[in-house]
């Protein structure tokens, strides 16, 4: 569907100057653990500041990702920002209010990002689980005009997941590629790109028995049931290994001689490298056109899009490991 939801909000608290609100609703945790044990639901939060460089938006719809769980159980204390932190690495919605250095974005573009630059240092404090969040513009991509503020939540890092991954591997059309876990987020976009944006000849995939048809509706030429066969022992050797699972020992035995294998997660081993995400809104707009044009499409986990108040019932979902495509939160 496209289309805006605009939603009238009574309970807003107005500051003097009529600049906008200077609290919000959203969640937050101020330490580290289980969702159901730090996440809380807080009615006023402070409106992020906006700096020169970024936007205020208007939060309609945001998606979960697992580094959302692994920060959250302070797997990257280290070089975490300090707590306490709204949680929430994809957002779609409207700029409200711009830095006094954006250029390329107006009041009222609707928009969709990653909010963090690098998903591991230094993530932002607040991310997109409120009603606002501030993003740097060089983050930002106009939301393709088919999608829903939903739709287009879903997208972000997991998209660019993909395609950096696909980039740094250098998939040229033609090639071969093997994704492992083709059902998650990362995955579900994954074959799709491959196919239908870098032009590999051949993709294969990896999933559990019940989704095996799924994958093939994304355009996965070979579907590999895990639950029944080994695909490292199988004959196929591929020029691109992508692994979203964490099981880079079987794929370096599937890469062909001066192959890529790209391990999203899990241990290393060579010729496996592993890079972690960086959020770009230039890269973001360069699929745009797959977007508009339905060559790529987002893939959101039926089980949403949960509301607002089920955050916690969501994270928990998205952690059994068993979701497929993206979780969404929405409307916010
Ligand atoms: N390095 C980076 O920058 C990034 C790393 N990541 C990491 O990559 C991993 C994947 O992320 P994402 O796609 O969002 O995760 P998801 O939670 O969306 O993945 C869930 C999917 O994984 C599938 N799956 C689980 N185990 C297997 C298996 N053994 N073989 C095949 N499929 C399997 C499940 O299918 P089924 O039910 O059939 O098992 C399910 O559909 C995570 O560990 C994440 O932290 C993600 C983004 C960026
Ligand atoms: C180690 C990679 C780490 O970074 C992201 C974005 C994840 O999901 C991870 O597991």
């Amino acid at each position: 569907g496209s289309g805006t939801a605009v939603i009238y909000r009574e309970d807003e608290e107005k500051s003097s100057e009529s600049s906008g609100p200077t609290t919000m609703k959203g969640w937050t945790y101020s330490e580290y653990g289980a969702a159901k044990d730090v996440l809380k639901f807080e009615d006023s939060i402070p409106v992020p500041e906006v700096k020169p460089d970024e936007v205020l938006v208007e939060v309609k719809a945001a998606a979960l990702n697992p580094v959302d769980g692994k920060r959250r159980i302070g797997k990257f204390k280290a070089t975490d920002s300090e707590l306490p932190h709204v949680p929430g690495y994809d957002v779609a919605g409207v700029v409200v209010k711009v830095g006094s250095d954006v250029t390329k974005f107006k009041e009222g573009d609707e928009i969709y990002a990653n909010v963090s630059e690098a998903a591991l240092n230094q993530p932002r404090q607040y991310g997109s689980l409120a009603q606002y969040t501030a993003v740097q513009e060089k983050l930002l991509a106009i939301k393709p005009k088919n999608l829903s503020f939903a739709e287009a939540a879903s997208l972000p890092l997991a998209i660019e997941t993909a395609q950096e991954a696909f980039d740094r591997a250098n998939l040229k059309e033609g090639q071969t590629v093997l994704i492992t876990g083709g059902a998650g987020g990362v995955g579900s976009l994954a074959i799709q790109l491959a196919k239908n944006v870098y032009g590999a000849s051949h993709v294969a995939t990896t999933a559990s028995t019940g989704k095996l048809n799924f994958m093939k509706s994304l355009g996965a030429d070979k579907v590999i049931d895990y639950k029944n066969e080994k695909f490292e022992e199988l004959s196929d050797k591929y020029d691109v290994v992508l692994d979203t699972v964490g099981e880079c020992s079987k794929c370096v035995k599937v890469v062909k001689e001066g192959g890529a294998v790209i391990a999203l997660t899990g241990a290393l081993e060579p010729p496996g490298v592993r890079f972690v995400v960086t959020s770009n809104g230039d890269n973001l707009a360069k699929l745009t056109p797959y977007l508009e044009s339905g060559k790529v499409k987002p893939v959101i986990d039926s089980k949403g899009p949960f509301k607002f108040s089920q955050v916690v019932e969501a994270f928990e979902y998205l952690e059994t490991g068993r979701a497929t495509g993206k979780i969404v939160i929405g409307p916010v």
